[in-house]
């Protein structure tokens, strides 16, 4: 028997969910995957995927339909007693009853857990000092979510299970959010995180999983997931110097359009492309227009990948 000390934050084993009874749908379909303590390992997947389905089942809201999900070592619905005090949840949607203030709400969710942070603290790190006083019915749409995960984090959780934190968050209060997430994983968290921002799973994940249509389809971490995927490097070339004057650029992949001033070069090797590229344009004095070099991006990799197993679904159904 694995010691529950000792055991993963969150197992996921074979895991399926079905909803509608024996006929009904099948929203997740054999699913595996292991969140180590302290990481943050994010459920990526179009709408519909499966992901708030495996958070509920994580968080002990329902029984799977087949495997398992265990949560430091135990059974989150059979033993919901032993995991709920250890666990933080930021659920998609929540409900607030609408004419409590702010730390009236934090404070009556204080009064529901044993050891709680003070709710001046939580109300400060989620950037809620100001708003204290203020009724529920009276906040922004991502006032709400901030004091959704002000509560998640109350009772100081080893596991923090967050579904779609940001969504609706200005870009400032998102990366205010995300620094925060960043202090919880210092401090040891696991988290386990759903979002529709690749941006944001690329910055915070340490592992990834893609899902489709109730499966995985792929995982790995940022760097694994978008190595198959070419880097660009793209500049404005100045008047008088066409893109076939360009030399042969090592591990650059084919394609580079003849008569045009905007290039975009796609390569396998970033760093020796681009040391072709900037040592033909010192030789020859060419100044390189908004010169911009960077990897694939998660956005990439998830949206060819995506696609990739669209296509293969396709042909599935027409074989
Ligand atoms: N209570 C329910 N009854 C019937 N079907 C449901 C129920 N909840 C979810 N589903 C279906 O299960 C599938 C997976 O839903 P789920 O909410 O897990 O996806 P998701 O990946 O979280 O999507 P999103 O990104 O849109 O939040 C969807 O097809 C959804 O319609």
């Amino acid at each position: 028997m694995t010691n529950s000390r000792s055991a993963p934050a969150v197992e996921v084993h074979d895991l399926s969910r079905r909803y509608g009874g024996p006929r009904g749908f099948t929203a997740v379909r054999g699913v595996s995957f292991q969140v180590e303590r302290g990481e943050l390992f994010a459920l990526l997947g179009t709408n519909g995927a499966g992901k708030t389905s495996i958070m509920e089942l994580a968080e002990g809201l329902a029984r799977p339909n087949g495997g398992r999900v265990r949560v430091l070592g135990h059974d989150p619905f059979a033993e919901r007693a032993v995991v709920r005090p250890r666990v933080g949840v930021m659920l998609q949607e929540a409900g607030f009853p609408a004419d409590l203030t702010v730390a009236e709400t934090a404070g009556m969710w204080a009064g529901t857990l044993s050891a709680p942070r003070p709710v001046g603290e939580v109300l400060a790190l989620t950037g809620l000092a100001q708003r204290a006083t203020v009724r529920v019915q009276q906040l922004s749409g991502g006032e709400r979510r901030r004091l959704d995960l002000a509560l998640a984090l109350l009772g100081r959780p080893q596991v923090l299970f967050l579904d779609e934190p940001t969504t609706g968050l200005d870009p400032q209060s998102r990366g205010t959010t995300w620094e925060l997430v960043r202090e919880l994983l210092r401090d040891g968290t696991t988290v386990l995180l759903t979002t529709h921002y690749l941006h944001e799973a690329q910055e915070l994940a340490d592992r990834i999983a893609i899902m489709r249509g109730g499966r995985i389809v792929a995982a790995g971490s940022p760097a694994e997931l978008t190595a198959d995927y070419p880097a660009r490097i793209s500049f404005v070339l100045p008047d008088g110097v066409g893109s076939d004057q360009l030399p042969a650029l090592s591990h650059a992949r084919p394609g580079v359009p003849s008569g045009t001033a905007a290039v975009t070069v796609e390569t396998d090797s970033l760093q020796e492309s681009l040391a072709d590229l900037l040592g033909w344009a010192a030789e020859r004095h060419v100044t390189l227009g908004h010169l911009n070099a960077r990897s694939a991006s998660l956005e990439e990799a998830f949206l060819a990948i995506a696609g990739d197993v669209a296509t293969a679904e396709i042909a599935e159904v027409r074989s």
